[in-house]
């Protein structure tokens, strides 16, 4: 017998009706480690207790056995393709990025009403599903660091400027006003829908690509709507021994061991 799809939507229930759902969301390319990564997501979500599944957004790239052992763990594996940057502009991010345009993907996934991302490099290790009660109609995430090398091509690193610590080296007046809050793009709250997925996917079509690749389009698309929300759901490694004054690490729920420093 066929397993039953417990999953819904069913057709025959008019969309009025259907129930809108939360889901996490992370994000899966290529055949090499990173779906070690999700392992070990999938894994701290369940240890935490969460209510909800753990949907894994994935490039045509990523091999069957990969995808059978995150279903083997309770995931549900979604295929997505890849966004592509402007056509001859992608020279304007980092290499390393460019692939994480495709996270753009996740706004399609329309069945659920809001969504928490969390990149394949966190471990969740305190339950987080408070946040999906935050209310409607923002864009929810930690604020990043700029002191990392990975900033050197920037005027806050060339400055000395971090919003971490925003009084330590001020925004000379000279250069106008400070940059507007801006977030590490490895965790975020976000509603699916199909008006923002079509907007985004629009807008990058006419936006040059930038250094941090999708995270500095996020944070220019959202801005307007953009709410930071406290470190301890996103502790940037780097935080450690760049702001360690801002880190009270009893208190912290998860924990992004970016790329930088892994
Ligand atoms: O080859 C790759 C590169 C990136 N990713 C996904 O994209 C996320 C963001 O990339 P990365 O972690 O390298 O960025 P960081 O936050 O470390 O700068 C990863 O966590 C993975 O979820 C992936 O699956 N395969
Ligand atoms: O594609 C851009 C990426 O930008 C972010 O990573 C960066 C950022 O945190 C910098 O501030 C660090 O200096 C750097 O090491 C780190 O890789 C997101 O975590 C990742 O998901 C992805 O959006």
């Amino acid at each position: 017998m066929a397993s039953e799809n417990l999953e819904g939507p069913f057709p025959s229930t008019p969309l009025r009706h259907q129930v809108k759902k939360r889901a996490y969301v992370t994000f899966l390319a290529g055949d090499g480690d990173y779906v070690k990564g999700v392992v070990g997501l999938v894994k701290g979500l369940r240890k935490v207790k969460t209510g909800y599944p753990l949907v894994v957004a994935v490039l045509p790239d990523v091999p069957e056995l990969h995808r059978q052992l995150l279903q083997a763990q309770g995931c549900i594996v979604r295929e997505i393709e890849p966004v592509h940057p402007p056509e001859n502009q992608v020279q304007f991010a980092m290499a390393y990025y460019v692939i994480n345009y495709s996270k753009l993907r996740i706004w399609n996934f329309v069945e659920y009403s809001k969504i928490i991302y969390l990149d394949a490099d966190i471990q969740v290790y305190e339950n987080i599903d408070h946040l999906f009660d935050l209310p409607d109609g923002y864009f929810y995430a930690v604020m990043d660091c700029f002191c990392e090398k990975t900033w050197s091509h920037s005027r806050q690193y060339s400055i000395g400027y971090c919003q971490q610590c925003p009084d330590k080296v001020a925004w000379p007046t000279e250069m106008g006003s400070p940059p507007p809050l801006y977030f590490n793009a490895g965790m975020f709250v976000s509603e699916p829908a199909q008006s923002t997925y079509s907007s985004l996917l629009k807008t990058l079509r006419i936006t040059p690509p930038t250094p941090f690749a999708e995270q500095d389009f996020l944070n220019m698309y959202f801005e307007k709507i953009y709410k930071p929300i406290p470190l301890v759901y996103n502790l940037v490694l780097a935080m450690l021994w760049r702001h360690p004054e801002n880190v009270e690490l009893e208190k912290v729920k998860v924990v992004h061991y970016c790329a930088a420093v892994t």
